[in-house]
């Protein structure tokens, strides 16, 4: 028998399911595409397929980027997986780890697959597209039954053209959904969207940035050429009332009294509602918006999925590691763990028992129930073995021997143990030379560096200014509007940056301390202390004198403390402190 729910007639005689009126519109939907509920359709499409959609799609790895390190961490300890999509709901990818899924569901849920209403009925990622809205089917309100072993939250991701151009999904087990992790998708699609309208600004064009006064988080953006409108984040557009029609046809000046200059100001907007907003124009987006963050390192990361070793090599602070974390949240790799080890940091004596393991009571002192070692703990995964420059030699053999069989034996056991792992190495050492001086293993060094990958310090860098900006922004320097002036960011791109990425991060970090949201750095204002080499900072521009030298100023009282401290402007102990402290130094 049919049953009304709400205003809809869905047939539930079968399942007794009292179905929420979006869902059961989309019954209905699923219904009239001829689909039925024992259906076993999975249609899946061609690799060649696959990869012309994605080339078609680079948000994906551009602007989702960024907002992996919120997500992943969210993922790591909870059986769920991300999956993006594009607008006809075909996966392009997803993140995270899918073993907890049933066997059927995780092979339905990878890249290529389709998700549309059309191909499996009532799903989140195919009827979020149907209704263009965020969506959660839970367990039996999937449409087809083989599907209701999963929990899906959706949410559309929409261009600035106002079109959708995917779904962000995450998707967990029925019987754990993963209701905690659905505002942090919401958040991300968010994001996403505010960066792809701010990413459309070009020297002919002007940025409209605003938000509500009480809600300075949710940023809304409005591209400009001149008078017309080119683009929206989906914030903007709801608030004003705005859909893909008017893209091209609408003026500011059918949204606002008047046309806000640089600085955040209070605007009165004809929807009789009041905003803090500001323009920003390719020049002032200089200090602000920065630049589309690449792809992590394609054909890095193609060797990495093909299990080929990589050597990378750079400076101190170059982002080695970081980069070799990046590789492997995208590779093939990234459902395994990403295992890391400092060749230079742990004493010789630890670093065998550290790689490979021991059985229990191999030795005095060692843990009782024995240790996997970190080359099997990266089975399935990628091991990341820093500073490999300072493995000491009869490591180097034990660690060659591994590499060629793929199998461990523990410190005091017999056993073997077959391991498999995407292996990356890194180092500031020239291994060449250091085989030509007998440190390191010839035979190895083949090994480990099937193909060498050169980071270069900052000072090499081109493009130094807009990678200042990226960082900048992923600090958060740009949500809370703080801006590098042009000076500033000219005089920074110049600097030698001997500790690299790392040395940078700590000065952009010490600036986003300092300042109010709001502020406009420039160089001639840096407060004193702002420590960076070949970097002027406020005393030196203004002639600070130098530090009073307690001695001369003694030796000119004739040795009498009090006429001293008098002359320094001190008090007689200070003076004491200051002495005592330098007869030490
Ligand atoms: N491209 C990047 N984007 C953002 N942060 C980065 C980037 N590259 C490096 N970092 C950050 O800079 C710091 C130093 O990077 P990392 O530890 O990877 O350098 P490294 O070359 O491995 O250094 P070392 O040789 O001293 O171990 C880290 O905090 C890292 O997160």
């Amino acid at each position: 028998m049919p049953r009304r729910i709400g205003s809809h007639h869905v047939d539930v005689s079968a399942t007794r399911l009292v179905l929420p009126g979006l869902v059961s519109e989309s019954w209905q939907r699923s219904a009239r595409l001829g689909l039925r509920r024992d259906d076993e359709a999975a249609p899946v499409l061609p690799l060649a397929d696959l990869k012309n959609a994605r080339e078609q799609n680079p948000w994906i790895s551009r602007l989702l980027q960024p907002q992996l390190s919120t997500l992943l961490p969210s993922l790591k300890n909870s059986p769920s997986i991300i999956v993006m999509s594009d607008a006809q709901g075909l996966v392009l990818d997803t993140l995270g780890n899918q073993d907890f899924l049933h066997k059927a569901q995780r092979f339905a849920l990878l890249p290529g697959s389709l998700w549309g209403e059309q191909a499996r009925g009532t799903n989140a990622i195919g009827t979020a597209l149907a209704i263009g809205d965020f969506c959660e089917v839970a367990g039996e309100q999937h449409f087809l039954n083989h599907n209701a072993g999963l929990y899906c939250a959706a949410t559309p991701v929409y261009g600035p053209d106002g079109k959708i151009a995917g779904v962000l999904d995450l998707s967990t087990p029925a019987t754990h959904p993963g209701r905690d992790a659905v505002m942090l998708i919401r958040r991300a699609v968010a994001n996403i969207e505010h960066d792809w309208a701010c990413n459309m600004l070009n020297k002919d064009r002007w940025l409209l940035r605003l938000h509500t006064e009480h809600d300075p988080e949710n940023e809304m953006i409005m591209v400009f050429s001149d008078e017309v409108l080119l683009g929206a984040n989906r914030r903007a557009m709801q608030e004003f009332g705005l859909s893909s029609a008017s893209i091209g046809s609408v003026a500011w000046r059918s949204l606002f009294t008047h046309r806000p200059d640089r600085h955040p100001a209070p605007v009165e907007a004809l929807n009789q509602r009041r905003y803090l907003a500001r323009q920003q124009t390719h020049h002032s987006a200089r200090v602000t918006v920065p630049p589309m963050q690449e792809p992590v390192h394609p054909q890095a990361l193609r060797l990495l999925n093909a299990g080929i070793a990589l050597c990378i090599t750079g400076e101190t602070g170059s982002g080695k590691e970081h980069l070799c974390r990046a590789l492997h949240q995208q590779s093939h790799w990234r459902s395994g763990p990403f295992v890391a080890i400092n060749c230079a940091a742990v004493p010789e004596n630890l670093i065998e028992s550290e790689l490979f393991g021991y059985v229990p009571g191999a030795f005095t002192g060692a843990n009782p129930k024995g240790y996997e070692g970190k080359l099997r703990e990266a089975n399935n995964g990628v091991l990341f073995l820093d500073e490999i420059g300072d493995m000491p030699l009869a490591m180097q053999t034990r660690l060659l021997r591994v590499l060629q069989e793929k199998c461990v034996t523990p410190l005091g056991g017999n056993g073997r143990h077959n391991v498999n792992f995407a292996l990356v190495c890194a180092t500031h050492r020239d291994l060449q030379q250091c085989v030509e001086q007998g440190s390191f293993r010839e035979d190895l060094l083949y090994r480990i560096q099937e193909f060498q990958l050169r980071l270069p310090p900052l000072r090499e860098k081109p493009d130094l200014a807009a990678f200042i900006l990226t960082l900048w922004e992923q600090l958060g320097g740009v949500k809370r509007q703080i801006a590098l002036s042009d000076n500033l960011l000219n005089t920074l791109s110049r600097l030698p940056w001997p500790g690299n990425v790392r040395q940078l991060l700590s000065f952009l970090k010490v600036l986003l301390a300092l300042y109010d949201n709001g502020d406009v750095i420039e160089e001639e204002t840096l407060p004193e202390g702002v420590v960076c080499p070949g970097l002027r900072t406020a005393p030196a521009l203004s002639a600070v004198p130098p530090p009073p030298d307690e001695l001369a100023a003694l030796r000119e009282a004739n040795g009498n403390m009090a006429q001293a401290a008098r002359q320094l402007g001190i008090s007689r102990s200070t003076l004491y402190r200051r002495l005592e402290r330098r007869s030490v130094s």
